[in-house]
């Protein structure tokens, strides 16, 4: 028995080793089973697959690109072909060479694209095999595992079975024999569990795989089916690429067509001017024939002109030389003759002043102005004579008097026609002579008026020294003329130089110390003038100097004389003789105040002395008129300054100022009498103040060159002085003055 249960549990261990061979066998399979698995899961693994589907997706993101690309292209090769209607055929052409590259490229496109879809379904088929062998290769593992277990569970079920009473004894020996077979057991038990999770493992990451396949396979599927879009696209764009590509075609051929046609008819014109041309050519031939006989002979022409040329410079220059000589013999024998008849008409002014007769009274009549008021004492009481611009009437209380003057200006006459006819006087003063014009009449009449005039319309003051100026510029070529000015105000009997900075500086007159007899006022302010603005710079100094001693001016004016003497001073270019002349314009002290003020005080001192200035005016011209052989000069600061322009051959102007109006009837008579008389004076005869020799004792003489012989008849100023008449020959009307 013991032999027995010893055999027996040989029988198990052998067994148990047998079983235990075959459990290593077993796990040796599984093991390479699974290292065979691991590789096929490392061959195939989820780096393969994912590494194929990233290429895939990549390449799927290239050939979106390119689908962009192309159809961006396609887009402005459509915006181009829309705009090739309007371009001409030039951009055609170019724009059919960009559509050429762009389908070469789009042609290229798509057999990278079918190039690419060959890979995507070698790619895909891979996959599919992969796949196929894996299933294989699970299925093996799974009915493998599934041997295994059953294996298991046999050996399991016998080694129940083997368990029984007897093995009581026997188990005491095998319970020390069976723990090694036990353990083992257990340990293969437990390998068989460690191996079992690792299959349900490998199964998890199997199904993982799988899942991930399917997503692959769904991507695959879905961009298939985008690709197919894409290609559908790429398609109609083709289609519709070609369909413009093939109106654009048909618009070529059809303007090759039409550039032909228009090309011929253009040929064809052509071809008639041609024709045309030749024609002409062959009968402008024989005129071309005769052009260019005339082109040699102008040619020959040419050659030769300048020596012709020459000749005809020389000759005409000695033409014009003799045609100059003959001008400038003319002109010497025109200048001659011009001097001449300026002498001439020097004489001709001379004698007709001389005729007129040294005193002239002319008469001025004011228009009644707006301050004469209204009323039967401003109506007008004078009037003239349409036949003789000479006369004048002035009617009251059903008198008439007769005025007979030199010549009466109306109311309406001008400044200019006033001084149209003292011109004259003004221009005999350059010549030497000694002039004076003076305005006399009652307060009102116009007198600074006619003077002085106003800023827009000057006077004779003005006006005079305008000529002067003209006459000096006119005479410089023979005549070195310098013209001076000095204003003199005579008031109560006192000389006042308006022009000094001294306006309390009283002047006196004296007599030339030289033993001429001229007079001379020391101190007086002579300012030599060269224009119109020098002259009112003059003027204003004369009234503002006027008007700082005064509070009213307009009084003052009427209560004082204001003179403005101008002298003219010349010295002949050629023979250094000189001479002068002095123009005196006086704007008198109204004469209405003489004998009449009735005033007190320093007004009746002003009264008696324009009284006195103005009767001893009167008395002078009486004294001459009746060649007294002494003229009370001398009465007055008046007369006494104006002596030189007063005697002699001087010639003296009065401009009597009347008022129209019935008010100032008996001034207006009074001034008319006094001017008539005053008319009827004759002047000695007395020569110029011609100087030829150096004169140290006239203040005012310049620096004069050694006395030279005169050239008779050249100079007017050498003639003997000559006696004025009262002038019978003015052919003037003696019409008796009826005193009133
Ligand atoms: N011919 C004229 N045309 C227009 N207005 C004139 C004329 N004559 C004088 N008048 C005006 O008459 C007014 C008095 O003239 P103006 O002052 O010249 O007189 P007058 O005799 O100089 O007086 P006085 O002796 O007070 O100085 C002035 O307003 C002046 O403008």
């Amino acid at each position: 028995m013991y032999v027995c249960e010893s055999e027996s549990v040989c029988v198990r261990e052998s067994v148990c080793e047998s079983e235990s061979m075959y459990i290593g066998d077993l796990e040796g399979k599984l093991t390479d089973q699974t290292q065979k698995l691991s590789t096929l899961c490392s061959e195939l693994g989820t780096t393969d697959l994912e590494k194929h589907l990233e290429i895939l997706v990549v390449e799927n993101d290239r050939l979106k690109q390119d689908l962009n690309g192309s159809q961006l292209q396609l887009r402005h090769l459509r915006r181009s072909l829309s705009g090739c209607s309007k371009c001409d055929h030039v951009e055609n052409s170019q724009l059919r060479e960009r559509l050429s590259r762009a389908q070469v490229e789009l042609k290229k496109t798509t057999e990278h694209l079918s190039e690419l879809e060959l890979e995507v379904q070698r790619k895909t088929e891979h996959v599919s095999q992969f796949e196929q062998h894996l299933q294989d290769v699970l299925q093996g593992k799974a009915e493998m595992e599934e041997g295994l277990n059953k294996r298991i569970r046999d050996y399991q079920l016998t080694l129940a079975r083997q368990s029984t009473p007897p093995v009581k004894y026997i188990t005491k020996t095998v319970q020390v024999e069976s723990a090694k077979t036990k353990q083992a057991l257990e340990e293969a038990q437990g390998r068989n569990q460690y191996l079992q999770e690792q299959v349900a493992v490998q199964r998890q990451v199997i199904h993982e795989r799988e899942q991930q396949l399917q997503e692959s396979w769904h991507n695959t599927a879905k961009l298939q089916a985008q690709i197919m879009i894409y290609e559908a696209e790429l398609e109609r764009t083709r289609g519709e690429m070609l369909e413009e590509l093939q109106s654009m075609e048909e618009e070529k051929n059809c303007a090759i067509e039409e550039a032909f046609l228009r090309a011929q008819s253009e040929m064809k014109a052509v071809h008639e001017n041609l024709n045309g041309v030749r024609m002409n050519l062959l009968s402008v031939q024989p005129a071309l024939k005769s052009l260019t006989n005339d082109y040699n002979c102008l040619k020959h022409q040419v050659r030769d002109f300048p020596c012709l040329l020459q000749d005809a410079i020389c000759q005409t220059k000695e033409e014009i030389f003799q045609m100059v000589e003959e001008v400038k013999e003319v002109n010497r024998d025109l200048l001659h003759k011009y001097k001449r008849e300026m002498q001439l008409r020097k004489k001709c002014h001379n004698e007709l002043v001389r005729l007129r007769g040294n005193i002239r009274v002319f008469c001025r009549v004011r228009p009644i102005t707006r301050e004469d008021g209204d009323g039967p004492e401003t109506r007008g009481v004078v009037s003239f004579d349409s036949d003789d611009d000479g006369v004048l009437y002035v009617s009251y209380r059903g008198k008439t008097s007769v005025f007979e003057l030199d010549k009466v200006f109306p109311p309406h006459a001008l400044q200019n026609d006033v001084f149209q006819d003292v011109q004259a006087l003004i221009t005999s003063c350059i010549d030497g002579y000694n002039v004076c014009i003076f305005a006399y009449g009652q307060t009102g009449s116009g007198k600074t008026y006619t003077m002085e005039g106003t800023p827009k319309n000057p006077g004779i003051n003005q006006r005079a020294l305008g000529l002067l100026f003209s006459e000096v510029a006119e005479r410089s070529e023979d005549w070195d003329l310098t013209i001076t000015v000095s204003m003199v105000e005579i008031y109560n009997e006192t000389l006042r130089n308006l022009l000094s900075k001294d306006l309390n500086e009283k002047l006196e007159i004296k007599l030339n110390p030289d033993g001429s007899g001229q007079l001379y006022v020391p101190g007086l302010t002579e300012i030599r003038v060269r224009s119109v603005e020098d002259i009112n710079r003059v003027f204003e100094l004369g009234r503002l100097n006027r008007a700082t001693d005064c509070t009213n001016v307009n009084e003052r004016s009427s209560r004082s004389h204001a003179l403005l003497i101008i002298s003219i001073a010349g010295t002949n270019t050629t023979s250094g003789v000189k001479r002068t002349g002095k123009l005196n314009l006086v704007d008198l002290a109204g004469s209405e105040r003489v004998g009449k003020s009735g005033a007190e005080g320093h007004r009746l001192r002003e009264a008696q002395n324009i009284n006195k200035s103005l009767s001893a005016l009167g008395d002078v011209i009486y004294a001459l008129r009746s060649k007294q052989s002494y003229i009370p000069f001398r009465n007055s600061k008046l007369t006494y300054l104006l002596q030189d322009s007063l005697s002699g051959d001087s010639k003296t102007l009065m401009m009597v100022q009347v008022s129209p109006i019935e008010r100032s009837v008996s001034e207006t008579v009074c001034s008319l009498k006094f001017a008539q008389r005053v008319r009827s004076v004759e002047l000695g005869a007395m020569g110029r103040r011609t100087e030829n020799h150096y004169s140290p004792s006239r203040p005012d003489s310049e620096l004069e060159p050694p006395p030279v012989m005169v050239q008779p008849g050249r100079l007017s100023y050498s003639q003997p002085g000559f006696t004025v008449g009262r002038s019978s020959l003015s052919g003037r009307r003696k019409l008796p003055a009826t005193g009133m």
